[in-house]
């Protein structure tokens, strides 16, 4: 309840004066419902029905009296007529404040989808490699939608609330007896009915968990579906997911019936109630008929009133495990924010001169088991010079790149840019705002060519566009596509080869003018004549360029002026290249030996 609460208080912060404006239209829409029924009454003793001069009704005693002194053809249309106008206009009320409704959740709703997205967005990276993709995809749209709704059923059930008080009040001022009775019997209905709004509650977590699982699974599967398709693993899917959604129909299903349990609980309860009042008020209270009219309708106006507040607490409490998710991934990603915003990242630079260092650097992902991925490092990343990293499958290249640009943070240790630690941000800001990355697997948009070139630098003329499509040799393959620089390249661009997206996020890099070039496994999936064309263009840079090339092809780091050996988490070796290779006992020279007796045997 009290993320429930959390959320009230965000919607009375956004929609500011709406709220209480919404609530007295609420207030006063009850109240003309409740003049509008009393007017029955005058009508029916005008057709002859009651007895209209009982003074039986409080507030209809001198109305009723002074109609009665008119004329049957001046008392009927001038009844009618404010009967229309208190009926019409709180129609018209009723559109208004259901508009004004719309707009406080609407924009309460952008407000919190806006503010999830930046602040995911400024999450350390440290963050997203604790977390599953997928549950940002569900809390951001399935969770959303269901905060939403469950907001909009707050504000509804406030809304019930405040006409159900006000007609209560109504009520209590006709016939207190009568009234005292339907509340007494409404009350001890609703402690029953407690039991159906906790077992929603439970219903709600187990659906929160089922379409956790359901975002993941799609998301995976269609994900993998080349491997699926290819090993044939389409059974076994569909097996989960026939099973997964048998569960989700089981459980929607189990929450109709907890649902309309209570509901027919009522409604029986409203049909043997109305039975007990007809009998109490007439055969032991002799209440007169039109006191009994008024009673019987406010009756039949009220009990709904409560058969849908009870629904609307069913309800919101199988949509609270949602407020409870969205909050709790809020809290999360609030107590890992970077300090830096992504629009300043990109507005600082740093021109390296020295380099980039660790000192005694030891990183374990999970610090709560025993496996660094790196231990003790000590390596120095010269200015202006080409760097590479390399190591068997597991060794740490990766990791350590991440911790150089700052992405990750050292256990103990220090990573330093120019002799200033990445601990302070207003460095990190500025290395960030420096590094062209490319990684291995890169991303690319559903966009075209040019839009994915341009996102680093919008206003990149075609000009710049084709120069680094020639640095990276992409130029030749842009220009044979039929619509060059403006094709789209497809979901995460499949509609080229890895080798050609490999090409084409080198060169969006290198438009960015970077002063430190990241590779890390840049070059893994190009064939060895693009491989040497990019080669001879990284050779063209040194000297103006920090650049950090992982490769486990070591024919794409012969140029390297530095070279860092990596295993299990250790650096083994570092030096000059030539140098590293002439060490016949180093384990460069073995790695080297390695890739070269591959090579002849192929
Ligand atoms: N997100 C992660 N969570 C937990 N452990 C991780 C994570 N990423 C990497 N590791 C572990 O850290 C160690 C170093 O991984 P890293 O990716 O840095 O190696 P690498 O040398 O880059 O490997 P590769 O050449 O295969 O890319 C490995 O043992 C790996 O299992």
């Amino acid at each position: 309840m009290k993320d429930l609460f959390y959320y009230i208080r965000k919607i009375q912060r956004v929609a500011g004066g709406k709220l209480y404006l919404n609530m007295s239209m609420t207030l006063l829409i009850s109240l003309l419902d409740g003049i509008g029924m009393y007017l029955i009454v005058p009508l029916l003793g005008m057709i002859g029905l009651l007895q209209m001069d009982s003074g039986s009704l409080p507030f209809l005693a001198p109305l009723t009296g002074l109609i009665h002194s008119w004329s049957l053809q001046l008392s009927l249309p001038l009844v009618l007529a404010a009967y229309v106008l208190i009926l019409g206009g709180q129609a018209l009320l009723q559109r208004s404040q259901t508009l004004l409704n719309a707009g406080i959740i609407q924009s309460f709703i952008r407000t919190l989808r806006t503010e999830t997205y930046e602040g995911l967005l400024r999450a350390k990276w440290e963050f997203y490699l604790r977390k599953r993709r997928s549950d940002f995809n569900h809390v951001m749209s399935n969770e959303l939608g269901r905060v939403n709704y469950g907001t909009t059923l707050f504000l509804q059930m406030v809304t019930s609330l405040i006409f159900t008080v006000l007609q209560i009040a109504l009520a209590l001022w006709l016939s207190p007896a009568l009234t005292v009775m339907v509340l007494v019997s409404g009350i001890v209905l609703a402690l029953f009915a407690r039991r159906f709004v906790r077992r929603s509650k439970r219903i709600g977590e187990e659906t929160t968990e089922l379409s956790k699982h359901y975002f993941a699974g799609i998301s995976d599967h269609f994900g993998g579906i080349k491997d699926i398709k290819s090993n044939r693993l389409e059974a076994s899917h569909i097996h989960w997911f026939r099973k997964l959604t048998d569960q989700m129909e089981h459980n929607f299903l189990e929450f109709g019936r907890v649902n309309s349990m209570s509901q027919v609980i009522y409604r029986l309860s409203s049909v043997v109630l109305i039975a007990a009042f007809m009998y109490v008020a007439i055969a032991v209270l002799h209440t007169p008929a039109e006191q009994l009219i008024t009673v019987v309708l406010i009756f039949t106006r009220l009990w709904p009133r409560f058969i849908g507040i009870q629904s609307n607490m069913e309800q919101l409490s199988s949509n609270l495990p949602a407020f409870h998710d969205m909050r709790k991934l809020q809290q999360e990603y609030e107590a890992e924010q970077e300090l830096i915003s992504p629009e300043e990242v990109g507005a600082s630079k740093l021109a390296l001169v020295d380099g980039i260092s660790c000192t005694d650097v030891s990183y374990r992902y999970n610090p709560k088991e025993p496996q660094y991925a790196l231990r003790d490092i000590h390596v120095h990343i010269p200015a202006n010079r080409m760097t590479a990293i390399v190591g068997k499958s597991g060794a740490g290249k990766s990791t350590l790149v991440d911790l150089l640009m700052g992405l990750i943070h050292p256990e103990e240790g220090e990573v330093r840019a120019d002799g200033v630690s990445l601990q302070r941000e207003r460095q990190l800001l500025a290395l960030r705002g420096s590094i062209g990355y490319v990684a291995q697997d890169p991303f690319l948009f559903n966009e075209s060519i040019r839009y994915n070139l341009q996102l680093v630098d919008p206003n990149a003329q075609d000009d710049d566009l084709w120069q680094a499509l020639e640095f990276s040799a992409s130029a030749e393959f842009v220009r044979k596509l039929s619509q060059g620089l403006d094709t789209v390249i497809g979901d995460r661009g499949v509609r080229l080869s890895g080798g050609e997206r490999q090409r084409l996020v080198l060169a969006r890099a290198i438009l960015k003018r970077p002063s430190i070039l990241v590779l890390d496994e840049a070059t893994s999936a190009l064939d060895s004549e693009n491989e040497l064309l990019i080669q001879q263009a990284l050779e063209r840079l040194k000297g103006s360029m920090t650049m950090i090339v992982i490769a486990h092809r070591l024919s794409t780091i012969r140029n390297a002026d530095h070279v860092i050996v990596m295993e299990q988490g250790k650096v083994i070796q570092q030096g000059g290249y030539l140098q590293l290779s002439q060490e016949s006992k180093g384990s460069f020279s073995k790695l080297l030996s390695y890739q070269s007796g591959a090579q002849m045997q192929v």
